[in-house]
């Protein structure tokens, strides 16, 4: 069983394409803390904002950024799932709801991706229907996918093409979140 998954695993990575390294990921969520920074801690900011991690996939983009935010904030994390172990999305799946009392809150959103956009369209309709002031989507990479998508990122760190991705905490079939870069896979569809 587990020689199957590391050969598996293996195999998967011996066929992909990486796309951005390690420097180049690290590049873009300094530039998005900046970003946030800029805002929050303003001279004039009393802002508390609750800053909300989609897990799983945003394990690894949340604890690069948090360090980098110089501002007070509240965190806590939700868990969203739409894909599972396969490279296509299908329902959205709650398995972590908002906890904290989001009412009258600015809440920074941050995942991963935003591919066909469902995932975060249905986070950010379920905060405002519980009362948040404002919702900030921060996505690590936004996926240029050719078509409209239900909601738009604030703050992106990279335009990434129309590829299935692993690393910087995306996996593909349960494989590589542990990979410091972004990496294109052949899907078992295009294999
Ligand atoms: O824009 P969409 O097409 O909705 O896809 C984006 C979502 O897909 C991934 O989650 P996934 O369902 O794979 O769960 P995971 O975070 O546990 O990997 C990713 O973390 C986003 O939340
Ligand atoms: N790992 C991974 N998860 C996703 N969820 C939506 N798009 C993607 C993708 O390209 N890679």
């Amino acid at each position: 069983m587990q020689d199957f998954h590391h050969n598996r695993a293996r195999a998967l990575l011996e066929t992909a394409e990486e796309l951005f390294n390690k420097e180049t990921v690290d590049a873009a969520v300094t530039r998005m803390a900046d970003t946030l920074n800029a805002r929050f801690n303003a001279p004039d900011s009393q802002e508390f904002p609750l800053v909300l991690g989609v897990m799983g996939g945003a394990v690894v983009f949340t604890g690069n950024l948090l360090p980098q935010l110089t501002f007070p904030l509240e965190f806590d994390y939700i868990h969203v799932s739409r894909y599972g172990d396969e490279d296509q999305g299908g329902q959205v799946v709650w398995k972590v709801v908002p906890r904290s009392n989001v009412t009258g809150r600015t809440v920074i959103v941050l995942d991963d991706i935003l591919d066909e956009g469902e995932t975060l369209a249905h986070v950010k309709q379920r905060l405002l229907d519980m009362g948040a002031a404002e919702v900030i989507l921060a996505v690590f990479c936004d996926k240029a996918i050719g078509k409209a998508k239900p909601c738009k990122a604030d703050i992106v760190g990279i335009t990434i093409p129309n590829r299935f991705v692993v690393g910087f905490g995306m996996d593909a079939y349960g494989y590589w979140r542990n990979l410091p870069g972004l990496w294109a896979i052949k899907t078992d569809s295009e294999a």
